[in-house]
């Protein structure tokens, strides 16, 4: 490929699909997950040894009861990108064929571990980007643009995993919108989803690159905090709800007399809990926050409790 941009636009329905491949994106090698919960998950290749494997601090993680605990490994040698088996029980394949010994990988070679398929590919490519596009849509929340409840959910289990596994804390912030029907009421439910996009947008700046938000549903959110005491915990929540009081949304809404704007003032109150000895599965973790969101709601809203 040359050095100019390549951008196809594909028109589905109401969305512009826009794929662009930049003369800086293309020598990226990545994994691209094809079966199971991860389907379309991408792993950018650095270079670096790669272990692939059911421990959750592998470099990629594959949680499927077929891959060993450290199955197979990707390695550099020179231009070259060189596929092991590490002496798993399954064995590695790749296009059909059990790796009797290292391979180098070319473009496009279909890697199986177990039962678990997964593509190698060189660059980013028109596929590559196709991919991210489908798991970006299997994975976003369209009316807020933050992760959805099931990516929300799978990342929560997949952290609680590795916190158990290794001993880090991990903390989450569990928050709900105040009063909120009382928006979709007065303004109309256009101005509340506008609501709801903007505040996930002010969270945004809050939480560190670590974090992860998403929506749980309806005008439920929450910050899963990966190696994060409870105190550190509470002190983001705190900042969180300081940025949303503080946020101006302007909203347009539809009188009898026309269309009119109002500066409206929204309030968030937040629970926040860190995962406990005696916590078992992610949903405990959950449950603990919401409890703590509960307490804040009691207490008078516009608060963080934990
Ligand atoms: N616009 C809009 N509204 C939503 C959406 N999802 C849920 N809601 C509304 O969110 C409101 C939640 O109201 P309640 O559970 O009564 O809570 P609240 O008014 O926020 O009051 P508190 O939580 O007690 O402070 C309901 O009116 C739902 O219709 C959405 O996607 N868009």
């Amino acid at each position: 490929m040359g050095t100019e941009d390549t951008t196809v636009i594909m028109k589905t329905g109401d969305h512009s699909l826009v794929l662009s491949l930049g003369p800086s994106a293309q020598r990226r090698s990545c994994l691209i997950v094809y079966s199971g919960a991860e389907t379309g998950k991408r792993y950018v290749l650095d270079g670096r040894a790669t272990t692939i494997g059911r421990l959750a601090d592998m470099g990629v993680f594959i949680d499927h009861p077929s891959v060993s605990r450290r199955h197979a490994e990707l390695e550099l040698a020179g231009d070259v990108m060189m596929i092991r088996d590490l002496g798993s029980a399954n064995g590695t394949w790749v296009n059909d064929i059990r790796l009797p010994a290292p391979q180098a990988l070319k473009d496009g070679d279909l890697i199986r571990l177990g039962k678990v398929f997964l593509k190698y590919y060189e660059q980013e490519n028109l596929d590559v980007l196709l991919h991210d596009r489908i798991y970006r849509m299997a994975t976003v929340d369209a009316g807020t643009e933050i992760f959805n409840r099931q990516y929300l959910v799978e990342f929560l289990k997949g952290e609680f995993k590795l916190a158990k596994l290794t001993g880090r804390p991990l903390s989450v912030v569990y928050y709900d919108l105040d009063f909120f029907k009382s928006v979709n009421d007065n303004y109309g439910h256009g101005a509340g989803d506008q609501v709801l996009k903007e505040s996930a947008g002010v969270i945004k700046t809050v939480v560190r690159k670590d974090d992860l938000l998403g929506r749980l549903g309806g005008e439920e959110f929450v910050v899963v905090l990966p190696n994060t005491v409870l105190a550190v915990a509470a002190e983001l929540a705190e900042r969180m709800r300081a940025a949303v009081e503080a946020h101006d949304f302007v909203l347009a809404f539809q009188t009898q007399l026309g269309r009119r704007s109002v500066t409206h003032r929204q309030t968030i109150s937040l629970g926040v809990a860190q995962l406990g000895e005696p916590m078992q599965e992610s949903p405990e973790l959950l449950e603990a926050a919401d409890a703590a969101l509960y307490r804040a709601k009691r207490g008078g809203r516009n608060r963080v409790d934990h």
